[in-house]
């Protein structure tokens, strides 16, 4: 049965609405997988609103604390009706499809996330993937049931990309048949993890794993945490909040020390490696790198995420954009719903394309995933490589690009899209954090070129390779790619966009109206056609050439680029004194982020000096209401001569090295910016991170336990709420 309609419904919308060229129902049973699964949808979402406690104060009004109480309180009324819904399903499928439902229809109650998301996301799915046949009998009912509470901890304060670089230590008693946990270094105390700070009991823990005197790199460990019953901090713990955060604030991420902290031989989770009772280590994967798996599954998850959470913020920037009228086209006539305006439509339907881009892709992603640990279950790991390529570079792009996507739709709602009951800000805040959590958007995209660069050898050997990167060898003219990581992952970028085609036109193929099929196509076409424009430079070759310049000057470029080499730097390479620890500092690609700003900062500084000077004059020529907002390449090129001109006014007294330092910030503004469109600013640093001593990881733990949630051993809602549910009393 159809939702039913609603009165009072605006005129625009309703108008909007009746211009529709396809059945809307239609379309709803395409999203949701089927007829049965719209219905299915339903029925949970009725029986949710029927028995959900929604918000009397709107969550954004509270205090930090009252959020995370608030939180709790709801997400225990949510999981009640989970854990029971979830008792009566007997299929996989019908368990997964009812899982993803109730996903969705959680984000009806939580403007942040739920405490719980950890539990649900990561905990339980590592259990799975980690855990030995005997321990997930243990462990996943209780944690299927809620009786335990888990989160993931990996992260450590000094350590989050290189995950080889974990400092906690496992190491193996012989004795007493114990781990014994350590956190050696401030650097290595835990940091992040959803739900640890107060509401988690039981915690997987990744710890570089020692047995007889030998380190056998990390493993993961399932560790109780937390007191059953009185939910304290177990002896040998020091565990709390790390602090305010960006979005996410209900998620209580937390820290965790360990001191000697002792925990029985079988919480190293077992499916992958053992540890005899004699001490004996005992690896069982067939790939090194199994143990990362449950970060496969999020990444995956991740791009079904992002589909959701853009299609969220594009639904109320167009309903939004149908309902508000603004400025006058024609002299007494109304004014245009901003929707009419083609800069508007421009701002929004890439985003709604983009959803469709991103949901196709994410059910073929997710086919291909299962296909792939069916493959593992029988001890075939060869697919392993191209899922992880493939399972980064996705997540990295479409998390990127939903974060900035959504940010469009803030922007297509003027100053009303600021507003936090808007949604937009908090539907901002929780995607741009997927760019750096599940694997750094740069360091995902790092992994995927290194992929490519080893099928292209292959491919160079005239080896066979995967159909998902025959392109490669499709596309003998090397100019066409480019060797580089950029180029190459530009022609992956190709093959998303190419499987976005072929799963969209077979999706739409079979049962679908005509109607259906001509929206589809349109969406698909401007996905393609919108991201081939974004990249047209990349498209184009140019000659890039020191052979074949203009001027002949083939002797001098062909000097001039060897000098730039960065080998050319330093007379003598350190690693032929020894081999160290690159500060993320060290990496391009980092300096390409930061340096930037630096540039960008004083171009500001000097071009809102000038501006300043001529402020008055503008205004009082031009007159009020003709001040046009300028088009942005105008504003760039006013930035970028003020700054190239007053820069080289005021740096003539300075000295020598500086005037060279500051001509590399003007020289460095203006070659970004015919190469990017935007760059960030940071005026006022005011931060844990930027600090002039760079006492990084004594700051970040300072602050946190300036907390106040740090405060209290305990929350209160663990004794309103938590127990009395996990004890089966609420
Ligand atoms: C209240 C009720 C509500 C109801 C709700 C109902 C349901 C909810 C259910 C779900 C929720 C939905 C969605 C959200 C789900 C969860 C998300 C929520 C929150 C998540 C919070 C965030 C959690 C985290 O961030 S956890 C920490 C994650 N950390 C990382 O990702 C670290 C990134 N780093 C790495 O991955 C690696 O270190 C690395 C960068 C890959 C480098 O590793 P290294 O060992 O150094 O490897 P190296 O580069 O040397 O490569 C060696 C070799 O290995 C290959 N390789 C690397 N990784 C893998 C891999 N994973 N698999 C396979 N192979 C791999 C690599 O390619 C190299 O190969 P080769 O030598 O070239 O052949
Ligand atoms: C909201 C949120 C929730 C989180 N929840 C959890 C959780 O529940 N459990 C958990 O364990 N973790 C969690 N994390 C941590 C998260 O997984 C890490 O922050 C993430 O993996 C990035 O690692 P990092 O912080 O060490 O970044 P860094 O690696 O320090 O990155 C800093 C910069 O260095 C660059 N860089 C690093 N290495 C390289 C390289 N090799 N080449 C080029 N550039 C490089 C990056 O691109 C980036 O620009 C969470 C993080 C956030 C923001």
């Amino acid at each position: 049965m159809r939702n039913k309609p609603i009165a009072n419904v605006n005129a625009d919308l309703l108008k909007e609405r009746k211009n529709c060229s396809f059945d809307i129902e239609e379309l709803t049973n395409l999203i949701d997988g089927g007829k049965n699964q719209t219905a299915r949808r339903r029925e949970i979402e009725n029986m949710l609103l029927k028995n959900m406690p929604f918000d009397i104060i709107p969550e954004e009004c509270l205090s930090a604390k009252e959020k995370y109480e608030n939180a709790v309180r709801k997400s225990v009324a949510l999981n009640k009706i989970g854990v029971e819904l979830v008792s009566q399903v007997t299929k996989a499928k019908e368990l997964s499809d009812l899982t993803l439902t109730l996903r969705r229809v959680s984000d009806a109650y939580f403007r942040e996330v739920t405490p719980f998301l950890l539990h649900l996301g990561m905990f339980i799915p590592t259990i799975l993937g980690q855990c030995s046949d005997e321990q997930v009998a243990h462990w996943l009912p209780l944690a299927m049931q809620l009786k335990i509470i888990g989160t993931y901890a990996q992260t450590e304060l000094g350590h989050g990309t290189f995950i080889r670089g974990l400092e906690t230590t496992a190491t193996y008693d012989e004795r007493t048949e114990e781990f014994v946990l350590n956190s050696p270094t401030l650097s290595s105390s835990k940091w992040w993890a959803g739900g640890l700070g107060k509401t988690a009991n039981h915690c997987i823990v990744v710890a570089q794993l020692y047995t007889k005197g030998e380190c056998y790199g990390t493993h993961p460990f399932i560790v109780q945490i937390r007191d059953m019953d009185t939910h304290m901090p177990l002896k040998g713990l020091k565990v709390g909040e790390i602090g305010p955060r960006l979005g996410f604030q209900t998620a209580d991420n937390g820290f965790l020390v360990f001191d000697n902290f002792r925990i029985p031989r079988d919480s190293l989770m077992m499916k992958h490696a053992k540890v005899l009772k004699d001490g004996t280590y005992v690896k069982i994967a067939r790939h090194s790198k199994l143990t990362y798996g449950t970060m496969i599954f999020v990444r995956v998850l991740l791009v079904s995420e992002m589909a959701f959470n853009l299609s969220k913020a594009v639904t109320i920037a167009v309903r939004y954009s149908a309902v508000r009228r603004q400025s006058e086209l024609k002299p007494n006539e109304p004014e245009p719903q901003v929707l009419d305006y083609l800069t508007q439509q421009h701002k929004l339907f890439i985003s709604i394309s983009t959803v469709y881009a991103f949901q196709f892709t994410s059910n073929w992603l997710m086919k291909t995933y299962h296909t792939v640990q069916a493959n593992m279950k029988h001890g075939n790991t060869d697919a392993l490589p191209e899922l992880h390529a493939l399972s980064s570079c996705l997540k990295a792009i479409c998390t990127s690009d939903c974060s900035a996507a959504i940010e469009q739709c803030r922007f297509a709602c003027g100053g009303h899209g600021y507003m936090i009951s808007s949604n937009l800000p908090s539907l901002y805040a929780f995607t741009t954090a997927t760019r750096t959590y599940e694997g750094d958007y740069t360091v995902l995209l790092l992994q995927t070129a290194r992929f490519l660069v080893k099928t292209w050898e292959q491919v160079e050997l005239g080896n066979a390779v995967t159909p998902m990167v025959a392109y490669l060898a499709r596309h003998q003219n090397r100019e066409a790619w480019d060797e580089s990581p950029e180029g190459i992952i530009r022609a992956f970028e190709a093959i998303a966009a190419g499987v976005y085609q072929t799963e969209s036109v077979r999706s739409v193929s079979f049962g679908q109206s005509d109607a259906i099929k001509d929206v589809m196509k349109q969406l698909s076409d401007l996905y393609l056609l919108y991201w081939s424009l974004e990249r047209t430079g990349d498209l184009l070759t140019t000659l890039k050439s020191t052979l074949g310049s203009y001027d002949g000057r083939v002797y001098e470029r062909l000097m001039e680029e060897a000098l730039k080499s960065p080998l050319n730097q330093e007379p003598v390479n350190e690693s032929f004194h020894n081999e160290p620890e690159p500060q993320v500092m060290d990496f391009v690609s980092q300096q390409h982020k930061l340096f930037i700003g630096i540039a960008s900062y004083y171009s500001y500084s000097m071009t809102a000096l000038w501006l300043w000077d001529i402020l008055t004059k503008v205004t009082s020529e031009l007159g009020v209401g003709k001040t046009d907002r300028l088009p942005e390449s105008h504003g760039r090129a006013v930035f970028m001569s003020v700054f190239n001109s007053e820069m080289e006014k005021s740096v003539s007294s300075l000295s020598a090295p500086l005037q060279a330092v500051l001509r590399q910030l003007v020289e460095l503004y203006l070659y970004y910016w015919t190469l990017e469109k935007r760059g960030d600013l940071l005026l006022v640093l005011q931060s844990t991170l930027g600090s002039y001593d760079g006492r990084v990881y004594e700051r970040l733990m300072e602050e946190a336990l300036k907390n106040p949630p740090n405060k209290e051993p305990v929350n209160e809602s663990f004794h309103k709420y938590l127990k009395p549910f996990i004890q089966g009393k609420l």
